[in-house]
């Protein structure tokens, strides 16, 4: 990994040093680039002072809202004359007009949780949430899950459960993310390196220019897509998923760092408890490696299966913003990436909520089996089994 000054790490989400400009001891983007924004409430900001304050979430045990979702959506049609629903696909990816989602009783919630879910990922078009007051909007996604609070990405002063995605107006800045590559895709299932990863993630653009498209791949179709035998090759196999470049980025520009990085140890094949499905769990940016395999082993497998999902584009959709959108995406069983395609004199800016989810099971028994306790043990055994050499790793595992 090479760490570059002002390099963004994925979207422009980080601290960097360009961020100079303080409210109190608080760290902000510049009084000119806070001044240009039309929600200047919502600018991206590190607080000194919640540093290293949060902890990773304590194993929890996930009630899954869409468990309670009517397959037929009818209080979200129904209730809602003017409503339409738009496939973007054929399989995947919705657009729905007509629902003010912040009005919506938890019987539409529980529904909308089973929408999310079953198209993987809704755009929702003349939403308010942006108008709304912080907790409001808190309290409201807290009913999928506890909310993500991140290590490094700027968040609204006193408000760290919300994610600030932020391109400034400047030439200067945006064109550094093309210094050193060729492109900025970074397919991505956000972090996935959480015990227990995201599941329903809201997204909502608060300013944009034309372009920056939020890009999503199904990854059921990706899994679906493999030959039986290939699956069966899968079966079993963990991949470490890990935080560590990303704080390493961060300290490396200075940026403050909520808590400590943190590793997990997921399944490669996943299984979605509501959707009973399995899907591929590995992404690009994230993942790390396959344990028990040597390292060219795992690189070339997980190159292999990172290079299929971003050859899927038949797998794929691509949702436009406007300022009024808002997008709700199941975080498991999609993986999205910015498009870094703006004019570069354009703002664009936005924040996401993201509720957490269970933890990641390759089947139905380990879901029906899972308590919070054996997850505790787990946890202390994680460091044991990144450090077996791929021998001792199948010995100790090969009849689990
Ligand atoms: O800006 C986008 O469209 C996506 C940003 C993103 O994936 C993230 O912040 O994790
Ligand atoms: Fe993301």
């Amino acid at each position: 990994m090479t760490l570059e000054p002002g390099r963004t790490y994925g979207a422009s989400i980080s601290y960097t040093k360009d961020d100079d400009s303080k409210i109190g001891d608080v760290f902000t983007v510049s009084k000119s680039n806070r001044e240009a924004l039309k929600f200047p409430r919502w600018a991206p900001s590190w607080d000194p002072k919640e540093d290293h304050k949060f902890e990773h979430l304590k194993p929890f045990r996930h009630i899954d809202r869409g468990l309670f979702g009517d397959p037929t959506f009818k209080s979200l049609r129904e209730d809602n004359k003017d409503v339409t629903f738009r496939k973007v696909s054929p399989k995947f990816g919705l657009e729905v007009d007509g629902i003010q989602l912040s009005t919506l009783s938890n019987k539409q919630k529980d529904d909308l949780a089973l929408l999310v879910e079953t198209a993987g990922v809704v755009a929702f078009r003349n939403q308010d949430f942006k108008l709304q007051e912080f907790d409001k909007i808190k309290d409201w996604a807290k009913y999928y899950g506890p909310l993500d609070v991140h290590a490094t990405s700027g968040a609204p002063i006193n408000h760290p459960e919300f994610h600030i995605v932020f391109k400034r107006s400047d030439p200067d800045h945006h064109l550094k993310v093309f210094e050193q590559t060729l492109n900025n895709i970074y397919w991505h299932s956000d972090v996935s390196y959480e015990p227990q990863p995201p599941g329903v993630t809201l997204f909502a653009m608060l300013e944009t220019g034309l372009g920056g498209d939020t890009q999503f791949l199904d990854s059921f179709e990706i899994y679906d897509r493999l030959s039986p035998l290939m699956k069966k090759k899968l079966e079993g196999l963990k991949v470490l998923h890990s935080s560590k470049e990303q704080a390493a980025q961060n300290t490396f520009e200075g940026g403050i760092e909520r808590k400590k990085a943190v590793e997990s140890i997921h399944p490669l094949v996943r299984y979605h408890p509501v959707l009973k499905r399995k899907f591929l769990y590995i992404n690009s940016v994230f993942s790390k490696r396959v344990l028990g395999l040597k390292a060219e082993e795992s690189e070339n497998l997980m190159s292999f299966l990172n290079k299929h999902s971003a050859s899927c584009l038949d797998a794929h959709v691509r949702l436009q913003w406007d300022e009024n959108t808002v997008v709700l995406w199941d975080n498991r069983r999609v993986l999205h990436t910015g498009t870094s395609d703006f004019n570069t004199t354009d703002i664009r800016h936005a924040f996401r909520v993201t509720t957490m989810a269970e933890r990641p099971f390759e089947n139905e028994q380990e879901y029906e089996n899972w308590t919070p306790e054996q997850e505790e043990e787990n946890i202390k055994l994680k460091d044991h089994y990144l450090g077996l050499s791929p021998a001792q790793y199948y010995e100790e595992t090969s009849n689990k």
